[in-house]
């Protein structure tokens, strides 16, 4: 597998806002990765410097081992920004086929390519409809395709799920997942934590400019040692909560309890207790969310350098 990306202690501020403040991490190629974070953790920033559309005040960004110097070592990458940019009143085939070109694909190749897409997309019988007749939903998933046509390496996307339901979510991160699994360093950014945790492999979590989290989503969660147990219970008695030292109460709603279970207490012994008092109408063991991680690394200690 090639380096990927590698960002270096990456700084940013617009005027005296500070929005990146010394951002490190990794982004393999062959796997989907997420940068995750809540509004205004920095995303957009670093994305656009490493896309080149902005210079970073410090710190350097690295692909396969090479330092990126500006926008024309980007030239080959796809891009879906934030803030679309379809010509509402082209037909959706002819803006595949235009952005194509503009890659520098001949007529045939990108007409073949915008073809293939679309019917990737179950966009295929939408080829001569005007892109403002299209749903919000298809009109991102066309904005995606313009990002992919030519074929790109590396795919950089800002908030690509952002208002989708959950079937094009899913049809999405397939295709992203494809695309990776041929071989492409695809970084997507979300502020919906927990909506992207099963979507991609990887995470670089940040928050306040800085990298709080990053690697492996099912290594970290496994990692922090903690698990959920999630009872429905037929009684309202929590007295004997009282007999485990720190299990912590994350939600008890209804008949509906939710419980951190910390490395060193059995969660078979917490279930036992709650069958003591009363009949335990279901019941799991799941792991923390990665809002819940985000939530412990934001507030304690900082992961200084990313897992990898
Ligand atoms: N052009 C700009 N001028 C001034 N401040 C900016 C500008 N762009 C971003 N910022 C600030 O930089 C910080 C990071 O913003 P950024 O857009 O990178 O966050 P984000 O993680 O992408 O957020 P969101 O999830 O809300 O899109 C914020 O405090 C924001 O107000």
């Amino acid at each position: 597998m090639s380096d990927g990306l590698r960002v270096d202690h990456v700084v940013h501020a617009f005027g005296d806002r500070v929005a990146l403040d010394g951002v490190t991490c990794q982004v393999p190629s062959g796997r989907l990765t997420g940068l995750l974070g809540p509004n205004g953790a920095g995303k957009t920033t670093l994305m656009r410097i490493l896309l080149g559309v902005l210079t970073a005040d410090g710190g350097e960004v690295w692909l396969d081992g090479r330092r990126l110097a500006d926008v024309h070592d980007r030239r080959a990458w796809g891009y879906m920004p934030q803030e679309r940019g379809l010509y509402p009143s082209m037909k959706a085939g002819a803006q595949l086929v235009h952005f194509g070109r503009l890659h520098g694909l001949s007529r045939e190749q990108a007409t073949r390519r915008a073809r293939d897409l679309l019917g990737e997309l179950e966009l295929g019988d939408r080829w001569d409809e005007r892109t403002d007749r299209l749903s919000g939903g298809m009109q991102q998933r066309l904005q995606l395709a313009t990002a992919l046509v030519h074929g790109p390496q590396v795919v950089v996307l800002d908030e690509p799920f952002a208002g989708l339901d959950p079937v094009a979510v899913e049809q999405l991160s397939a295709m992203l997942r494809r695309r990776a699994e041929d071989g492409c360093l695809v970084v997507f950014s979300s502020h919906q934590l927990d909506l992207v945790q099963d979507l991609c492999e990887d995470i670089v979590m940040v928050d306040h400019g800085r990298t709080v989290l990053a690697g492996s989503v099912s290594r970290l969660r496994a990692a922090s040692g903690q698990r959920r147990l999630r009872l429905q219970l037929g009684s309202a008695e929590r007295g004997w909560l009282d007999a485990f030292d720190g299990v912590r109460v994350v939600s008890d709603h209804a008949d509906d309890l939710r419980l951190a279970v910390p490395p060193g207490v059995d969660p078979l012994r917490v279930l036992d207790a709650a069958r003591s008092v009363g009949p335990v109408l279901d019941f799991g063991l799941e792991l923390p969310t990665l809002s819940e991680l985000f939530l412990a690394a934001a507030s304690g200690e900082r992961v200084r350098e990313p897992v990898r």
